[in-house]
């Protein structure tokens, strides 16, 4: 693709009219999101790729540099898995959430609000952005009770609740680190670590972070970056645009399942306590946030009230 600079540098005329027009087409997507806060879900199976991840900077800059309130919330899941791997511990996942011992923790705010959320950081940085690292902890910004989840045992097919150890379900938002970061014009960071009712560091899924922190702040859009072009139906194909309704039926038919589950929950909740809409996009597409933000709707799924 041609830089902005060809302009100057011997594009065709057709070709620098064509640019302009891109251009231009962008303005009401600046003016309807003027000031409005949308947050960003950079999930851990969209990371990896460095290319991808300095296109995700260079977008969430240029949202913050056209009038927006970017905040990204990350996860991480593949990063913890290969660290506790190589540490020895062991871990597995119960209800679509990781059973987090005292050690395990450890090293999931070792590797969330340390190592990666430092590298988003400098990625954000590098673009010419001013980006902030947090966690739920700074400034109490979400405080967390332990998750109760209940599963079917296969045995007895008695529905059980199963302990999970330092998983926590955000109960309150505090927004004043927030509001304090948005008056500085940074670009919050955030890492789903936060800390309990009781003193102790939770662990939360990145996905009901998110959707707990856009419910707070009134988030315009919530846009989760996965590893999938959006909701997929029992044939594969994907589903551009989804109702609340048609959503929660997927959910029961099994067509939705896996990790996909708590991110149309989490979309769900959101939307019930005012976030305009919610999407579901690839994450390996380059670009992906810019061609969400700037078209009436991207490549993903909408799911809408
Ligand atoms: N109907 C569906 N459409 C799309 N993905 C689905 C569907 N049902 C289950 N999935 C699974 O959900 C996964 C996305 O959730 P998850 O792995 O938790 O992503 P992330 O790490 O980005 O949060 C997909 O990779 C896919 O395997
Ligand atoms: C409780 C729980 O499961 N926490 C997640 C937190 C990271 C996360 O959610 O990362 P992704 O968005 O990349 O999946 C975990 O330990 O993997």
């Amino acid at each position: 693709m041609p830089t902005t600079s060809d302009l100057a540098n011997g594009l065709s005329e057709a070709n620098q009219v064509s640019r302009a027009r891109i251009i231009s087409e962008a303005l009401p997507f600046m003016q309807r999101y003027d000031d409005k806060t949308i947050v960003v879900k950079y999930g851990g199976h969209a990371m990896g790729d460095e290319a991808l991840a300095r296109a995700f900077a260079r977008d969430v800059v240029l949202l913050k540099q056209s009038g927006m309130m970017p905040i990204v919330v990350h996860g991480g899941g593949p990063q913890i898995a290969a660290m506790l791997e190589k540490l020895g511990i062991k871990s597995e996942f119960k209800a679509g959430l990781r059973v987090t011992d005292k050690a395990t923790v450890e090293i999931v705010e070792m590797v969330l609000a340390g190592s990666i959320n430092k590298a988003i950081v400098s990625a954000i940085n590098a673009e010419g952005g001013r980006a902030i690292g947090l966690c739920g902890k700074d400034g109490n910004m979400v405080e967390v009770e332990r998750v109760t989840r209940t599963m079917r045992d296969p045995d007895s097919n008695i529905e059980k609740v199963v302990d999970l150890g330092f998983v926590g379900d955000p109960k309150k938002v505090n927004p004043a680190v927030l509001n304090m970061v948005a008056k500085e014009d940074l670009i919050p960071v955030i890492a789903p670590v936060a800390p309990g009712i009781d003193g102790e560091t939770y662990n939360v899924n990145a996905d009901t972070f998110a959707g707990a922190i856009a419910g707070a702040l009134g988030a315009t859009r919530l846009l989760f970056l996965t590893d999938v072009p959006g909701v997929l139906d029992a044939q594969g194909k994907l589903i551009k645009e989804l109702s609340v309704a048609e959503a929660r039926r997927l959910i029961t038919d099994g067509t939705i399942s896996g990790g996909m589950i708590p991110k149309v929950e989490t979309c769900i909740e959101a939307l019930d306590r005012g976030v305009e809409a919610v999407v579901i996009v690839n994450g390996k597409t380059p670009h992906a946030v810019l061609l969400e933000i700037f078209t009436e709707h991207g490549a993903g799924t909408m799911i809408h009230r």
